[in-house]
């Protein structure tokens, strides 16, 4: 069984499909880099993944369900454009919000925080983070309850050098765990989870 299937799918606004007849098979462990030009679909397949949107014909399965069953959604850690983390709340409050909201310990939390230096910045504010910090937050909300399915929308753009190798470290240690990564990257852009990834391009 695979952990990600894309069978037939096609995702359609109104007339225009953006994607069609799409098929994928993501297995455990696995990297997939999913790139393509503006516009090509990127960030729709990945919210059909993540159960954000429907397919319009297809189906989309994490193992045997589809995306948005809850039991799916305990499996899969995401990270898109959009935070999910709160503004308004700090650093830590943050986290125990997540932890306590995904039934998990706030230690493995603080550890990947510690990993990543966000430990030093646990009283600021969500929303004063700059950029590559809220980043940060968003990959350990995203990782703290071990997750099989990691999801990334274009996770290496607008950070600089540190905030790349932290974003490596942490997912190079889920995948080491027997996680499975997949994500997109505008076309040509640098930055590699791995040197054994899949690349699937989409035109
Ligand atoms: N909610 C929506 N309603 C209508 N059209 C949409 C919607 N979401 C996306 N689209 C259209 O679908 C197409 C693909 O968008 P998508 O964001 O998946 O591309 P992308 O490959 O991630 O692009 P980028 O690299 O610019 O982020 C675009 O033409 C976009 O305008």
């Amino acid at each position: 069984m695979a952990l990600l299937t894309f069978k037939n799918v096609a995702k359609r606004y109104l007339y225009d499909y953006v994607i069609k007849d799409f098929n994928l098979e993501v297995g455990y462990s696995e990297v997939v880099r999913l790139e393509g030009p503006n516009g090509s679909g990127k960030t729709t397949l990945l919210k059909l993944a993540a159960g954000i949107e429907r397919p319009s014909e297809g189906e989309v399965l994490i193992e045997e369900l589809p995306p948005w069953h809850l039991e799916s959604k305990r499996k899969m850690g995401v990270v898109m454009h959009n935070n999910m983390t709160y503004a308004e709340l700090t650093v830590r409050e943050n986290l125990e919000f997540f932890a306590s909201l995904y039934g998990v310990n706030l230690d493995e939390a603080m550890r990947l925080s510690k990993e990543v230096g966000l430990d030093k910045r646990m009283e600021q504010r969500a929303g004063e983070l700059s950029f590559g910090w809220r980043k940060r937050l968003e990959l350990v909300r995203a990782l703290m309850h071990n997750p099989k399915l990691i999801l990334l929308d274009e996770p290496f753009v607008g950070l600089d050098t540190p905030g790349k190798e932290a974003l490596l470290k942490l997912l190079r240690e889920a995948l080491r765990k027997g996680s499975t990564v997949v994500y997109t990257a505008p076309v040509g852009s640098e930055g590699r989870v791995s040197e054994e990834e899949k690349v699937v391009r989409l035109v």
